[in-house]
Parts: C-alpha cells; structure tokens; sequence
C-alpha cells in the first residue's frame, strides 16, 4: 500500500494545470516554458496589481516582454503561448498553436486574480526575496510569504507547491509548510506537496538556463504507510516536482534531494563563488604588497589544469556586487542555525565549529567588501604621487571653477562603471556605490558614466550617470574603472589624457581593462588591483 499523499496524487491525475506566482526576471519564462510543453493544458501567471509591477499583467498579455534587456527567444515565446503570434502572425507569415478557428491559442494567461490558483495542479512561487539594507542582513520574506498565503487559500488535496525563490535553508520544511497548512487546513506531506526548486539563471540568457541547467528539485519528508521516512527522491513530492519539471528540460537533468539540501544547494553554489572570489582578492592584495603580478601568479596556478587538479581561480576586481552573492552567504549561515535548532531541536548535533572563529564564508564576503576600500586607497596613494590630496587640493591647479572654501580646486574622481556586472544595467548592490561614498565623503567631487545604467537612486544633488564619456572625463584628477565594460578595453591613453586636461592625471583599474604600461607611457600615474608589478611604476615626467 503507497502512502497517503501517493494515493491522492494518482487520483488526481498527471500535472495539467499550472499556476507561477511573480511575473519576473524567474517566474516570466518559467511559465511561458512550462506554457510551451504540448501535455501542460493551461498555465496562469499570477501578478499582483502592484503599483511598480502591475502592468506587468496586460503587456504579458499582450505577448510583450516586460523585461529589461536582451532576452534571446523570450518575447517570441510569449507571443506564441499567449496566442498573440497569431494575430502577429496574419501580417508576418508565422504559425503558432492555433484553435479550430484558426485563432491562436491561449495557454498562458497573466492575471492578477489568484482564486484560479484553485484549478493548478501546481503552483510554483517565484518572488523576490531582497534584504532590506546591508548592515541587517535579514531577509524580507514579506511579498513571498503573501504569495505562500495565497497560494495556501487556493490549495486543493494533491497540489504541488514549489517555492523557487532563493531562500533560508529551512524554509521550506519551516515557514512555507506552517503557512500552507494554516491557509489550507491541510497537512503538507500527507494531503498536498511541496518542495524547493531553485532558479539558477543568469540575466541575459533565461530561457536557455532554464532548459539547460541540471535542475535541482527537492521535496519535503513524508511518512509510508508504516511510518516508514519518504526524503529526497522517496519523496511523494520531490516525484511530483520532477513530473512538472522533467518536460521542460532539454540538455539539463533532474537532480533530486532533500528540501533543505535543495535551499542549501542554491546558497552553497553561491557562497562558493563569492568564496573563489574572495580568494583571487585576497591574493591579488598579497601580490601588490610583493610587488608582483597577480595574473602571472594565477597564470602559473592555473597551469596545473591539465592534470585534472583544478584551482579554479577567479579573477579580483573592486567588489562583487548583485543581489545574490552579496546575500546567499548569509542566507546559509542563517539556515545552519533554523534546521539545527528550530527545525530539528534535540535531533541533531550541534553544529561542530572551531572556538571563537569566524565562519571563513562571513570572512570572505568581508574581503569582498573590503575591495572598494582598497579603491579608495589605491586612489590616494595615486594621487599622493602626483602631489594631490583629496581634502587639501594643491593650489597649483589650473583652473579655479570648483574651489573649495581654502580656494583651491576640489579633486575630481570619474567612476568608469556603475553596473554591479560588466555590460549590464543591472546595479543592484553595486561596489561602485560604496567607493563614490568613500569619495564623496573625502570631499571629491565625482562624475559617473555607465553605457548601460541610466539612474541610480540616492546619488548626492547635482550627480548623476552620464552616457557621455568625455563630459564625465573632462577635469578628472582620477579616471577610476568600477566595471569591465566593454567600452573601456580600447581606451586611448593620448586621447582620455587631453580630455581630462589636468596635470598628473591618475589611472584606478579595479577590472583590469587596461594595459598598465600603454597609461603610464602615456602619462598617467598608475594604480590597478593585484599589479604589484606596476603599482609603483617609474614616473614619467
Ligand atoms: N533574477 C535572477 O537572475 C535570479 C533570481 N533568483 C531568485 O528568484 C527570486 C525572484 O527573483 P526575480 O524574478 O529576479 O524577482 P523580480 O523582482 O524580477 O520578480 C518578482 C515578481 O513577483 C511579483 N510579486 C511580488 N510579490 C508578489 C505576490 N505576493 N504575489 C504575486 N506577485 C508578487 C513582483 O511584482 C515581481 O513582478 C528571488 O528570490 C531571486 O533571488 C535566482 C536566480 C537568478
Ligand atoms: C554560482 C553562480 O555562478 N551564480 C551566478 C550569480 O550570478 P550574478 O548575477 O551574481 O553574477 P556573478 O557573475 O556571480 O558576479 C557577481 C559579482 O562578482 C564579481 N566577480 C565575478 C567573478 C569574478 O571572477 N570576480 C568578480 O569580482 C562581478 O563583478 C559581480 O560584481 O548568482 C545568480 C543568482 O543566484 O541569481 C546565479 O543564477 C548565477 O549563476
């Protein structure tokens, strides 16, 4: 005899209708995706009428992508599942599905009325999960627990609930599970299922990750007949979850596992990251204090490669920025203490950690912190061999238009950069802010140029992000490179030192753009992180 939840699965059938709460950069092609798969009869996005997120509900149905940037395939997409293609179609010659009409049909529809999440069989939740500032590092579950609730107020015997949002390991054995059940009356585990899938796509290129990558599916722990544990891929609900995922899937396969292997999974892959980050940085910081090359030594390391060794290591910068990898460390530190004492208070051991140390993933996001720091000081030591400092400006400037008080002119900073990723428009989180603040508050002025970000907000009065780069130059003491865009690579020193029309111009490269002995002989003065080779280079005078 199968267990409980097993037996009600079965009666209900295989997986038809699909409800995806949160129309975003996850939930959009997620549910055009499932919407494309011939046996998934009818998919609902469900969007609040949010003020900022609101109209999201007619351009999706509309066959419009609400999404910034490029998104190869994914308008296309929705158009088709949306039926919209069709009509496209009569004055560009495409098919799409259509009904016996001839109309094209429907098997996506955005709303933003949530009591049709009572028709799906399944219901994934794909809604933001930021923290509120820097400092707490507390998540705020606020939106995703209003769409738990909703989809819990909806929830009939059978369903499936996948949370696909970045959260807390824990979460979904926790949190998610005690809402359900009290919106529901029903017992996960026994009456309907649930698990954590989640999202591992890069902006850019969605619709191709999703197919693409392993998917990681994890469903909650149920109890056989004779009690016997159902975890991992025993589960009724990670079986569930792989029957809705597996048609999607072209090169990627089904990875299943616990819940909570599946939450920490998603943290863990990224806090390795930022962990392979911070390594390269603090190596990079070693090598400028010895005077050598980083990318020699990282050249040398990486040689090793061929004997199936591989110290993958990454590349420094001046930060690491986004709203992942500056928060999934403390998503997993976090989820260490919810399983070990909430969700299993008495069962496990305590976690088993050397005395009074600091876990060496906290240490890391401190070092990648630390890098625009370093910036800042890479700037002053620069500016100190021109004879320049921030508060004192040297009066032998050229042109007095911004004096300070003392009636000297204020130094200049250009931030080459504002985007967290090199092109991208995507700045949540950016290091470029915190050293524009280092600045600010070392009373410089400072000037921004990003191809690509075209505000930001809390920038001081009177700044703002300019697309054009010689304004941005023009009187600049420091040129400082915060993101690898591509526009930068082919910067001429002969031409950005004539722009910038000052005495001693100084170079900052925190993403190695630049080809440090083209700037000096070009007249800069030279500062870039991890070249000890060149950090005090012979002046050129
Ligand atoms: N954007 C990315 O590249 C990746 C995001 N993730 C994770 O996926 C989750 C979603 O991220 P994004 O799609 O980028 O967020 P997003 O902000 O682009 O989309 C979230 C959508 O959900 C809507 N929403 C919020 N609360 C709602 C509610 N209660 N009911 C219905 N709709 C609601 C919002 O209006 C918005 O349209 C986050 O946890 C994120 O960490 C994971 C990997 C990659
Ligand atoms: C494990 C992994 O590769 N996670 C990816 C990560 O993407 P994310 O958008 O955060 O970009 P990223 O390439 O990790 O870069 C993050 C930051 O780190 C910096 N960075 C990156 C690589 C490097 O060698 N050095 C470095 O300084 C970048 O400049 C950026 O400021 O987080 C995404 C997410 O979880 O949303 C995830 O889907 C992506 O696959």
């Amino acid at each position: 005899m199968s267990d409980k939840l097993s037996e009600i699965i079965s009666k209900r059938g295989p997986v038809k209708k699909i409800g995806v709460i949160g129309m975003g950069y996850v939930g959009i092609p997620a549910a055009v995706l499932f919407a494309d798969v011939p046996h998934f009869e009818k998919v609902y996005g469900f969007q609040r009428n949010s003020k900022t997120s609101g109209y999201k509900i007619d351009m999706l149905n509309s066959g419009e992508s609400p999404l910034k940037g490029e998104e190869p395939g994914l308008e296309e997409l929705i158009s088709k599942v949306t039926g919209n293609d069709s009509v496209k179609a009569k004055g560009e010659g495409k098919t799409g599905d259509k009904d016996s009409a001839g109309e094209g049909i429907r098997k996506f529809e955005c709303t933003s009325d949530f009591s049709k999440l009572s028709e799906c069989d399944a219901i994934t939740l794909a809604i933001q999960t930021p923290f509120e500032s820097r400092e707490d590092l507390i998540p705020n579950f606020e939106p995703l627990i209003e769409g738990i609730r909703n989809a819990g107020r909806y929830l009939t015997p059978g369903t499936l609930v996948v949370l696909e949002s970045t959260i807390t390991p824990g979460t979904t054995e926790g949190m998610a599970r005690k809402i359900l059940e009290e919106e529901s009356g029903l017992v996960a585990g026994e009456d309907f299922c649930l698990a954590h899938a989640p999202e591992r796509v890069m902006v850019g290129r969605l619709l191709r990750n999703i197919r693409e990558h392993d998917r990681i599916v994890g469903g909650i722990k149920s109890y056989g007949p004779d009690g016997i544990l159902l975890d991992g891929i025993d589960s009724p609900s990670t079986k569930r979850a792989m029957e809705l995922y597996g048609p999607v899937l072209t090169k990627g396969k089904l990875i299943p596992m616990s819940a909570t292997a599946a939450e920490t999974t998603k943290t863990a892959e990224n806090t390795f990251r930022d962990l392979q980050i911070a390594a390269a940085n603090q190596l990079a910081l070693y090598c400028e204090a010895m005077g050598i090359n980083f990318y020699d030594v990282r050249r040398g390391v990486d040689s090793l490669k061929g004997e199936g060794i591989t110290r993958a290591m990454l590349w420094p910068g001046a930060g690491v920025g986004g709203h992942c990898l500056t928060k999934d460390t403390y998503h997993l530190e976090r989820g260490v203490k919810i399983v070990n004492t909430d969700l299993n208070a008495g069962q496990l051991e305590p976690l088993d950690f050397p005395e009074g140390k600091d876990s060496l993933y906290v240490l890391a996001r401190q070092i990648n912190d630390f890098m625009p720091h370093h910036m800042l000081t890479l700037t002053k030591a620069a500016l100190a061999r021109a004879g320049k400092e921030f508060s004192k400006s040297s009066k032998e400037f050229n042109d007095t238009d911004r004096a300070n008080e003392k009636g000297n002119r204020k130094i200049k900073v250009a931030i080459l950069g504002w985007a967290f990723l090199a092109n991208s428009d995507d700045a949540r989180d950016t290091p470029a802010e915190i050293y524009y603040r280092l600045c600010k508050d070392a009373g410089a002025d400072v000037s921004i140029h990003d191809p690509h970000v075209l505000s930001y907000p809390g920038l001081d009065d009177g700044d703002n992000i300019s697309q054009d780069l010689d304004e941005v130059i023009a009187g600049a003491d420091v040129i400082a490179v915060l993101a690898g865009h591509k526009e930068y690579f082919s910067l001429k020193p002969e031409e950005v030192i004539k722009t910038a029309g000052v005495k001693c111009p100084v170079i900052v490269d925190g993403r190695n753009v630049i080809d440090p002995d083209t700037w000096i002989s070009g007249g800069f003065i030279y500062k870039g992180i991890g070249r000890g080779d060149k950090n005090n280079h012979e002046l050129i005078h």
